[in-house]
């Protein structure tokens, strides 16, 4: 060994002189003026702010009340709950189906309407019948190009609010769920509860969709997950993000077609509805060609932790996404016919 470093110190010595010197250690006054060693914000736009004290009834108030006559009326009216595993997106979205059930029940809107529910949970492509012990459902089109829920249930509500509440607790327990670093029992899956409003008049449907998104993980907190479990998290990050450009694209083609320009001149932007079953299953409420009016809501869930900032900044930027700002018409119109139609939000 000696003799290997006697051999080998000239070239050491060469080494050590190309290095340049290390920088000099900052003074303690200018490392705490240095943003990186103090806490930094970011800013985003959202339209509702709740706190953790906010109850579930506030949300529904502010937020999903207006859904419930909107789908009566033949509309179809969608909430989604999106953020981290372990955000609170099942507790708000459970709350939120019984106050929808109460109000769609008890509410007594104006008219004779009949109600159906069919709630379903849908893990990578594959979709299961929460309302019948989770018999395999399959996602097909019909000729006329409508998704159908083949096997799924649809189960008339005949017997009241409470017949509706305890369905959905009897489907809410059949719900597939996995321990992750966040959520002993996190849903590894999208919950979609459909509530199917037919008026008997005139023989049309609105729609209320109520979906629990299934939580997305940070990076770190994947890093012990075996294959399937990797492969499974690739799968929501994919399907969450077919679903943010379908939203996107669905409200450019809304704001297109309230445009005054003449149909030649529009440019209808791409919706990539087949891209996810998740999309598929929702097709008619991302359908440019859909003559039904739609209403989207997105609440984005977060955790109130100081661990979970990194995780928290990116369901806000996805959340932020999703915000359409209406540009006045003519503003529109002249970004249109540039030939730019991207709609900023
Ligand atoms: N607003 C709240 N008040 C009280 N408890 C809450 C609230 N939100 C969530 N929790 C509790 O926190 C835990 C995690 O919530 P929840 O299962 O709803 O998260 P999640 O976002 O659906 O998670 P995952 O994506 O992993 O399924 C649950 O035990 C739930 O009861």
């Amino acid at each position: 060994m000696d003799k290997f470093y006697l051999t080998n110190a000239a070239l050491y010595q060469t080494l050590v002189s190309k290095f340049s010197p290390a920088p000099a250690p900052k003074s303690a006054t200018e490392a705490t003026k240095s943003p990186r060693a103090g806490i930094t914000s970011s800013d985003y736009e959202v339209d509702k702010l709740f706190t953790s004290e906010t109850t579930t009834k506030e949300i529904y108030d502010t937020l999903v009340e207006d859904l419930v006559p909107f789908a009566w009326s033949g509309g179809i009216g969608t909430l989604f709950t999106y953020g981290q595993t372990g955000s609170g997106k099942t507790f708000t979205v459970t709350g939120l189906q019984k106050l929808v059930a109460e109000s769609l029940i008890d509410g007594s809107p104006n008219g004779e309407r009949q109600v159906s529910l069919t709630v379903i949970d849908l893990a990578g492509n594959s979709a299961f019948d929460l309302l019948n012990a989770r018999k395999p459902v399959s996602i097909l089109e019909d000729s006329s190009g409508v998704t159908q829920l083949a096997g799924a249930t649809e189960q008339p509500i005949l017997r009241g609010r409470d017949q509706m509440i305890s369905l959905l607790e009897s489907a809410a327990s059949f719900r597939r769920t996995e321990s992750t670093f966040r959520n002993d029992a996190s849903s590894r899956s999208h919950g979609i509860c459909r509530i199917r409003i037919t008026n008997p008049a005139t023989a049309s449907d609105g729609f209320l969709y109520l979906i629990d998104l299934a939580g997305s993980e940070a990076a770190r907190d994947i890093a012990s997950h075996g294959a399937d479990r990797m492969r499974e998290t690739r799968e929501i990050n994919m399907s969450l993000s077919v679903l943010k450009d379908c939203i996107r694209g669905k409200a450019e083609s809304d704001l297109l077609s309230s445009s005054s320009l003449p149909t030649s001149k529009q440019k209808q932007p791409y919706v990539p509805i087949r891209q996810s079953a998740l999309t598929k299953v929702l097709k008619h409420v991302f359908d440019p060609t859909e003559s039904r009016s739609c209403k989207t809501v997105v609440i984005a869930c977060l955790n109130p932790s100081l661990a979970d900032v990194g995780p928290s900044k990116n369901t806000l930027r996805y959340a932020q996404m999703l915000r359409v700002h209406v540009p006045t018409a003519d503003k529109m119109e002249r970004d249109l016919m540039g030939g730019y139609r991207k709609v900023r939000v």
